[in-house]
């Protein structure tokens, strides 16, 4: 009997124009564009295994080796669900083909880093399902074709289905047909570009995405500023600097639209704050690093964005980590090594400092964990599918290993 299976892993984005606001909550339609940068799923990924089989009873997923629920009209339901429309249309078109979209399939995703702590996990998760099914589906379908589907189980999803450099265009239809991730540049253009991740120890994430940002639209005046009068703008001239490789105007647009995000949290009612002492920490010291170039007729070498919650994202060219990483660790002490995956400190340790004229008191020093972790990544490619040795799923159709 034909086994029919598929894996695929997807990467995690992390966006320089912000996605926060929707038109129409079911769809997913935002209120403005977005764009982000592609991490590098050697580091960070979702893998996902999907499998057709007449035997199985219903639709499963498991998630880090926890069964999920999968509600009806919910955003897994409604992704799968396009997935099998898509592959129907395929089985209509070519009556040989076995009839996958009528069997039960059973799902199995794991998440190398944490899940639900700011890091982006459904951006990749999603991505890595909407693939995963793809693939099994021998869908015919483009990466922009696939991240209309993606984006209607988490809007940031949709911008994981490339590598590189990613756009987000809003659209105008309202059944969202015109809604979907291009490709600004491939990983290739640009490979210099790196990020390093301060994962801030914090509680549970107050308020969610979904719902903050949905405050937002209902009670922020400044929110339709944004949209209307500044997102437009930045989307043009973010796509230029990175045609360009132009690192400094690609920094000073990312770090506004960071700020700006938070300036609409805050303008909600009731506000959100998404930042602590510890983000607006970095921030000092980004903007001290940057300070210190700029004066010695340098230009920009770090930029810093948040999302939904306290940790940062630093993206820099790659000659700069070394110094951003002494930087970050001498404000916050770690309990770890640093872990070293470009090889930066050749095996010596972190030791800490500031670059020469770097004023040392933008900030003060933290306690060891007030930083949790560092990670060092990169630029990476679009969703890869995989070999049958990386399946998670066993022979009998259950999760190989259950946490
Ligand atoms: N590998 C996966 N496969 C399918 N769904 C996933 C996967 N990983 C995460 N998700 C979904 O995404 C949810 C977590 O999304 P949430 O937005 O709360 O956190 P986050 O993505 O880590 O943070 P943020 O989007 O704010 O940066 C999970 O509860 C799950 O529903
Ligand atoms: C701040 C952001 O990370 C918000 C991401 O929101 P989500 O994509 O998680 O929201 P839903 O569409 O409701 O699932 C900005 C961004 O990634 O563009």
């Amino acid at each position: 009997m034909s086994l029919y299976q598929a894996t695929a892993s997807a990467p995690v984005n992390i966006a320089c124009i912000k996605y926060w606001g929707k038109r129409d909550t079911k769809l997913i339609l935002p209120t403005n564009s977005s764009l982000s940068v592609t991490l590098d799923q050697d580091h960070l990924r979702s893998t996902t295994t999907s499998r057709a089989d007449p035997s199985f009873s219903e639709d499963k997923l498991w998630l880090n080796g926890k069964l999920d629920e999968i509600k009806p009209g919910g955003r897994l339901w409604t992704c799968i669900s396009e997935m099998k429309r898509m592959r129907k249309e395929v089985e209509d078109q070519k009556p040989n083909e076995p009839k996958l979209s009528a069997m039960h399939v059973h799902i199995c995703s794991h998440n190398n880093f944490p899940t639900a702590a700011g890091l982006a996990s459904s951006a990749s998760g999603f991505a890595a399902l909407v693939s995963s099914l793809a693939a099994l589906y021998k869908l015919p379908a483009s990466p922009s074709t696939l991240s209309l589907i993606a984006r209607q189980g988490s809007g940031s999803a949709c911008r994981s289905l490339f590598g590189g450099f990613v756009a987000w265009e809003m659209g105008s239809s309202p059944d969202g047909s015109d809604s979907l991730a291009v490709e600004v540049a491939p990983r290739d253009h640009w490979p210099e570009i790196h990020a390093l991740i301060c994962v801030v120890s914090d509680d549970k994430k107050g308020t969610s995405s979904t719902s903050g940002m949905q405050r937002t639209v209902e009670t922020s005046a400044l929110l339709q500023h944004r949209i209307k009068h500044v997102v437009p703008e930045r989307m043009r001239a973010i796509s230029a600097a990175i045609k360009e490789k132009n690192f400094d105007a690609f920094a000073r647009i990312t770090m506004q639209d960071s700020n700006q995000f938070h300036a609409v949290a805050l303008d909600t009612d009731p506000p959100i704050f998404y930042m602590n002492d510890v983000s607006r920490a970095i921030i000092a010291l980004v903007t001290e690093y940057n300070r210190v170039s700029v004066e010695a007729g340098g230009k920009l070498k770090a930029a810093y964005t948040y999302d939904a919650g306290p940790n940062a994202v630093i993206y820099t060219p790659q000659e700069n980590v070394k110094e951003i990483v002494d930087m970050v660790v001498k404000y916050f002490p770690q309990a770890q090594p640093f872990k070293d995956p470009f090889g930066l400190f050749k095996g010596a340790g972190v030791q800490g400092g500031v670059v020469e004229g770097f004023n040392t008191a933008v900030a003060k020093q933290f306690e060891v964990g007030a930083v949790k972790t560092l990670i060092h990544t990169r630029v990476g490619d679009g969703p890869r599918v995989l070999g049958e040795e990386e399946a998670l799923l066993g022979a009998n159709g259950l999760p190989k290993t259950v946490a």
